[in-house]
């Protein structure tokens, strides 16, 4: 693992002021960034969030995932718990890239699930490699989390590396009429622990009106 930390800043947010960190993995080129609020030394278990980079939906308010409503909901309980971390990795599209997600959206578009799409295009359907965690966890002085997630390969991947998982929160936020059948894939095909009834009164009822 070539991965290095670089350079730390303040970065203000509509939650609070979070500290940022950035990594960068001379390997791959990949640019990694952790943000932090308050202190995270000690033994208690640290909030924590393990986000995967969707351009699309983090940046460019897309509906077709649940990306930016779980980043948003993420730095929102930090900010309010006082405490914890955002890891924000470059693996965008599950780690096939930008433009071969475009191209799974293509085929998305005209009938293929989720899994499916990154089938015909070759891929596995998760192609994320989480070999960064430790070098940034250890950096951050992090050894323990809460980890809010509803992937379970999350836990693995964390557990595999040696640190210690003490609970795992649900995220489940954004469920909207566009992202329903991709939310249900996720659940019965890549084994995330959801369903409908985890999400709120108004966005289940809004789920089946396409005209939102
Ligand atoms: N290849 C591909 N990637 C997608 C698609 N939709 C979202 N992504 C990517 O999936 C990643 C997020 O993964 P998710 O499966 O939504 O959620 P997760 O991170 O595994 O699990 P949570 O911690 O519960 O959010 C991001 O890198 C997105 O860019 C899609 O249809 N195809
Ligand atoms: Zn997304």
């Amino acid at each position: 693992m070539t991965l290095r930390f670089i350079a730390s800043s303040r970065l203000p947010t509509p939650w609070g002021v979070f500290t940022m960190h950035g990594f960068e993995d001379n390997e791959t080129g990949k640019e990694h960034v952790a943000l932090t609020y308050g202190e995270l030394g000690g033994d208690q278990p640290v909030l924590a969030r393990i986000h995967s980079e969707c351009l699309t939906g983090d940046a460019l308010f897309s509906l077709r995932c649940d990306c930016g409503f779980q980043l948003q909901e993420a730095l929102k309980r930090i900010a309010e718990e006082g405490r914890g971390a955002l890891l924000y990795l470059r693996q965008e599209g599950r780690g096939i890239g930008l433009i071969n997600k475009i191209r799974a959206y293509h085929l998305q578009d005209a009938g293929a699930d989720t899994v499916e799409a990154n089938e015909k295009l070759g891929f596995a359907a998760d192609m994320r490699d989480y070999s960064m965690l430790p070098v940034m966890l250890e950096h951050l002085g992090i050894r323990t989390v809460r980890l809010m997630t509803n992937n379970p390969r999350k836990v693995d991947a964390l557990q595999r590396y040696g640190l210690q998982v003490a609970e795992r929160l649900a995220i489940t936020t954004g469920l909207n009429p566009h992202n329903a059948g991709y939310l249900d894939t996720k659940a019965s095909k890549l084994g995330h622990m959801m369903s409908s009834a985890d999400f709120t009164a108004a966005e289940a009822a809004a789920k089946n009106n396409k005209n939102n």
